[in-house]
């Protein structure tokens, strides 16, 4: 039995106040709730003041990414130690983002993967295709070869308590999302793909759905029995629409 995880991606967005506030919100509307682990990635600059303000409540924190180098010269990078170092747990590689707007190959990503590993820290690794390769019939093959970056270099035992977030970039911050059936078809390709190798790490990797999940499409997403829970943007900046999605989450895998 896989225990659900939904993670909110502030991406570009926050502020000191907005910190404060949102996470006194979540704290309040989520501190009864079992069942589902909840993660946070706010923007670099605030994961300090975001690990304070979480104190002792259940939410972890998490980064929206990783340098692939340890230290020195590499001005303005952040490294695997100093995420572990400010309390930070779930760390999120190969954003779509990141892919189309730095560049990031399948290669690179798997070497973040591989540093974070090696720093005692999750990776959630995020795949998906594009619209057009969509529309050209390639889901399953882009997604195959984004895992088979970190698969066929690091073995299936890589993933084992590992996240991965399969987010069709025709879906994030569109309003656009897949449907249910649509992603949970995906979600089990990507997981037989891993099963190919090893089926029990394949059991227990959590496939998160992430592409314009809200509080109102979210149950029906993780009704999915390979949906094990959400990376969400947009609607990760209200705490109450973001406590919505974690309760759903939490009731469909209770
Ligand atoms: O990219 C996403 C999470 O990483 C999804 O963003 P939205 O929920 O805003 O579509």
């Amino acid at each position: 039995m896989r225990h659900p995880l939904v993670m909110g991606n502030w991406k570009l967005n926050g502020s000191k106040k907005m910190v404060s506030e949102l996470i006194d919100g979540l704290r309040k509307e989520l501190s009864a709730v079992q069942g589902c682990g909840v993660a946070i990635a706010p923007p670099t600059i605030y994961l300090d003041q975001a690990q304070q303000a979480l104190g002792d409540s259940q939410i972890v924190l998490g980064a929206q990414n990783v340098d692939v180098n340890l230290s020195g010269a590499f001005t303005g990078e952040v490294s695997a130690e100093m995420l572990k170092d400010i309390g930070a747990r779930y760390i999120i590689i190969g954003h779509s983002e990141r892919r189309t707007y730095h560049k990031e190959s399948d290669e690179f990503i798997a070497k973040k993967f591989a540093v974070l590993k090696a720093a005692g820290l999750t990776p959630v690794l995020c795949i998906g295709e594009t619209e057009a390769e969509n529309e050209a019939g390639k889901t399953e093959e882009v997604c195959a070869r984004q895992i088979d970056a970190v698969l066929e270099t690091q073995g299936a035992e890589a993933f084992n308590g590992v996240v991965i977030a399969y987010e069709p970039v025709w879906a994030i911050g569109t309003g656009k999302s897949a449907t249910p059936a649509q992603a949970q078809a995906v979600h089990k390709f990507i997981r037989d793909h891993i099963a190919k190798k090893d089926a029990k790490v394949a059991e227990q990797v959590i496939i998160q759905y992430g592409g314009s999940v809200n509080d109102k499409n979210a149950a029906e997403l993780f009704a999915q029995p390979d949906i094990d829970g959400a990376l969400v943007g947009g609607a990760s900046l209200k705490a109450d629409a973001f406590a919505v999605i974690v309760k759903a989450a939490a009731a469909a895998k209770a």
